[in-house]
């Protein structure tokens, strides 16, 4: 079984407690008490590279990264360091995040909130939106064309901007298929978990113009937003050198400061 395969395999029996105690019913009512989602487009498409950090306690690749005992917190000084949206990793058995994490986020933050999760189902973009989500990640790999379809279109359908992930040539062409609008290439490959960045400069011409190019995976530090800029990236979704820093209101400013680098001025 591959990792995707495992993790699927968990988040479905996860799943299915929860909709064992909450009706899709209920979680509209709540999904209705919410303030509608922002958009994150603007500023995505706005000058300099918008940075997307994300609430990461642990990962396949890495075990444990940082107990972040208060996500909300963080994403505070991540807001305050500049992100423009801020991920919640809700993925509990490999991730260790919840649900919970992304209730307290949004009740923390004004910038939009993505639910990176492993999501199959429109119970689950409910659930994103209940909670308070603004943006939803649908990973190609993980979904028939027509769900991935059916999904990009539910998301929007209930107010949620669908980030959708790709890792190779034919996922770049169902994206496109789907009609995503934001494509996130994650340099992390998902037989092996390793990351290789050379991957969204390879995939990045193949996205057409005028989709918001999200690089996802791997940012060390500036230089690796300077690179992914330069090879078409608007946006990067940062993790772990974020958790595991000392200071995540610098290091979020650090990032947007390398983005508006004067080498980097052709982008739109
Ligand atoms: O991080 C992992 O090990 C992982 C393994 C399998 C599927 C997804 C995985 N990560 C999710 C992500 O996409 C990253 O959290 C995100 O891109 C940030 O990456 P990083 O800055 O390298 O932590």
């Amino acid at each position: 079984m591959s990792v995707l395969d495992e993790i699927l395999a968990g988040v479905a029996a996860d799943l299915e407690q929860r909709m064992a105690r909450t009706s899709l019913d209920d979680l509209k009512a709540q999904a209705d008490r919410q303030n509608p989602a922002l958009d994150p487009m603007p500023a995505f498409r706005a000058d300099g590279v918008s940075v997307i950090a994300e609430v990461k306690r642990a990962s396949p690749s890495r075990g444990d990264l940082a107990p972040i005992k208060d996500p909300a917190g963080l994403a505070a000084d991540y807001a305050a360091g500049g992100a423009a949206a801020i991920s919640v990793l809700t993925e509990e058995r490999r991730f260790g995040g919840t649900l919970d994490d992304l209730r307290a986020v949004r009740g923390q933050v004004d910038v939009p909130v993505l639910r990176k999760d492993f999501i199959t189902t429109s119970y689950q973009l409910w659930e994103a939106r209940a909670a308070g989500a603004d943006m939803a990640l649908l990973i190609v790999a993980a979904l028939e064309q027509n769900a991935l379809e059916s999904l990009v279109e539910r998301a929007r359908s209930i107010g949620l901007t669908p980030l959708v992930e790709v890792h190779d040539e034919e996922e770049v062409e169902r994206a496109v298929e789907a009609g995503a609008d934001l494509v996130g290439v994650n340099a992390r490959n998902l037989k092996t978990l390793e990351v290789e960045r050379s991957t969204f400069s390879r995939l990045s011409p193949l996205i057409p113009d005028g989709v918001v190019k999200v690089a996802e995976s791997g940012v060390r530090g500036p230089h690796d937003v300077i690179e992914y800029a330069k090879a078409g990236a608007h946006v990067v979704l940062v993790g772990e050198s974020l958790v595991k820093g000392d200071d995540p209101r610098a290091s979020v400013a650090d990032l947007v400061a390398a983005g508006v680098h004067p080498a980097l001025q052709h982008r739109w």
